[in-house]
């Protein structure tokens, strides 16, 4: 079969790639590897962790805020059997949906790993070692991620476990260890945190969540303390870990060197992903990943040094996010059609799910003090928010940072209920260049937790929030 297009890889960079090809015309294949489409995103990631963030925050809330409401509950119980089946079965709905959107477009699937014979030529070799060659015009490589390992700490899958484990415990931890405080271990910590495991976070930087601006973490750290009684461990190099029958071990030495251990009877690895490239023939079409995380090179247009072939998604350089991967998925299909496509990569929102949410966009105070650019702050607690003591939600805060000179937005950092939404609202005013003034003048719904950015917004422009 001929093709003018060939997607290794169906997760949200592949299957959104697929669908605007066929869009604009493209005869589209994709292959993918496993029996359901939606790669980790779908089947391992985003859509199964958010299932279960909503299933132990309703507990949660139960177990813990319920009473204030004056409603009383008795024998509250987790199910965890069926907090897993309702997991899959959100899994279904999304993965079978991406089944109907290929048949919907047109687009032929193919089940089996996909590999290069040539640049025009694609083998793909099935479960039971069957093969069968296509070719094609252009071919975008989608192939995602895996977790990284750490090479001293053999992951067993059992009691040392990755996310993908995580998703589908079949008992909540008593004492679970969580190596790395970035997002993947702060939202499933929270889970079983919620449910009532105890959740000791061990992290090599001097701050969780240390990537985005820095206040953030700081406070996540403070909230997730007081509210689910996390423990933090920061500045501390696990050295090991070892599992006998139910209990794990972990090994590391603190910000002063000294050996420390913690027992538990669970630990979850969550130091970051590496790009997947395994089996897709690279060395055929003469590409060689990148040392450092195995990503694919590719240039300014998502092209790898090979005419027409393209990669996309966590297999590449930037943030590891679905819907980087989506608007790349957009934006190469546009390309193969002929068409001059954008992505402001300073735009991408990035959003961590515990409670409170966590949500930015645009630059940190600490990459703006690096840049040595005039900048404006202005924050806005949720204390103050009358839709927030409405909801007993008064963590957090929004923080606006605008440029010293013109107003213009520059970041916006938030953490606080509904975080997650709420960041849209920043992420639209920086795509047409917004002033923080022209937040603050633009009329927002009360009572809401959107008044809480345009609070920002003015207390960045003149200092002139009018409830702080
Ligand atoms: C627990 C967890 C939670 C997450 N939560 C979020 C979130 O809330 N928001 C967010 O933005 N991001 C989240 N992410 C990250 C997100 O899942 C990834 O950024 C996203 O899935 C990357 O999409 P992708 O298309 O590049 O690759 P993937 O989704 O990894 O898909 C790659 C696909 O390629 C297939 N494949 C690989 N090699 C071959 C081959 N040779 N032949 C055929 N098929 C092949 C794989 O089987 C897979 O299906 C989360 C990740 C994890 C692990
Ligand atoms: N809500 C979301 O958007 C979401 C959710 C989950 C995952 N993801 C994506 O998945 C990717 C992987 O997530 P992740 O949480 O594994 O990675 P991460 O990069 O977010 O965090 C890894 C953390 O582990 C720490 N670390 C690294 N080596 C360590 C060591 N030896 N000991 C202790 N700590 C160590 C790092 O300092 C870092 O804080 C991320 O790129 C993320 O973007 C996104």
């Amino acid at each position: 079969m001929q093709y003018d297009v060939i997607v290794i890889g169906s997760g949200p960079g592949g299957y959104v790639a697929a669908i605007r090809c066929a869009q604009l015309g493209l005869k589209t294949a994709v292959i993918e590897k496993y029996s359901t489409f939606g790669g980790t995103c779908l089947n391992v990631g985003c859509i199964p962790s958010k299932a279960l963030l909503d299933t132990s925050e309703h507990y949660h809330n139960a177990a813990h805020s319920f009473a204030t409401h004056g409603i009383s509950l008795s024998n509250l119980k987790i199910d965890v059997k069926k907090m897993i089946e309702r997991k899959d079965d959100v899994i279904a709905q999304n993965t079978a949906g991406i089944t109907y959107l290929f048949k919907k477009n047109k687009i032929d699937s193919y089940e089996g790993v996909g590999s290069f014979v040539n640049k025009n030529t694609i083998k793909i070799t099935k479960k039971d070692g069957a093969t069968e060659e296509l070719t094609t015009k252009n071919v975008i490589i989608a192939t995602g991620s895996k977790p990284t390992a750490l090479p001293f700490l053999p992951i067993d899958k059992q009691r040392i476990i990755t996310s993908t484990e995580a998703l589908n415990l079949s008992e909540v931890p008593k004492h679970l260890i969580v190596i790395g405080g970035g997002v993947i271990g702060l939202e499933l910590g929270s889970v079983y945190a919620r449910l009532g495991a105890k959740v000791s976070v061990i992290e090599y930087a001097k701050s969780i969540i240390s990537t985005m601006d820095g206040g953030l973490g700081k406070e996540l750290q403070r909230v997730l303390k007081k509210s689910l009684g996390m423990e933090f461990f920061l500045g501390h190099k696990v050295t090991g870990a070892t599992a006998k029958g139910k209990k794990v071990t972990v090994t590391a030495e603190d910000s002063k060197g000294q050996a420390v251990s913690f027992e538990g009877d669970y630990c979850i690895v969550s130091v970051g992903r590496v790009a997947y490239t395994k089996d897709l023939g690279l060395e055929n079409i003469g590409i060689t990943p990148e040392e450092r995380g195995n990503k694919i090179p590719v240039n300014d247009h998502l092209e790898t040094a090979v005419e027409g072939i393209y990669a996309i998604g966590d297999v590449i350089k930037g943030a590891m996010l679905a819907h980087k991967a989506e608007d790349e998925g957009i934006y190469v299909a546009e390309r193969i059609a002929g068409q001059k496509p954008h992505i402001d990569y300073n735009l991408i929102p990035g959003v961590v799910y515990t409670w409170p949410e966590v949500a930015s966009v645009g630059q940190t105070e600490e990459q703006l003090k690096e840049a040595g650019k005039k900048y404006k702050s202005g924050s806005f607690s949720f204390k103050a928010s009358g839709r927030a003591k409405a909801s007993g939600d008064t963590d957090g805060f929004v923080k606006v940072l605008a440029d010293a000179e013109t107003d213009e937005v520059l970041g916006v950092h938030m953490i606080g209920p509904r975080a997650a939404d709420m960041i849209a609202e920043a992420v639209v005013a920086m795509e047409y260049r917004a002033s923080a003034e022209d937040i603050g003048r633009i009329c927002h719904a009360h009572p809401t937790f959107t008044e809480a950015l345009k609070e920002a917004a003015l207390a960045a422009t003149a200092n002139r929030a009018i409830h702080a």
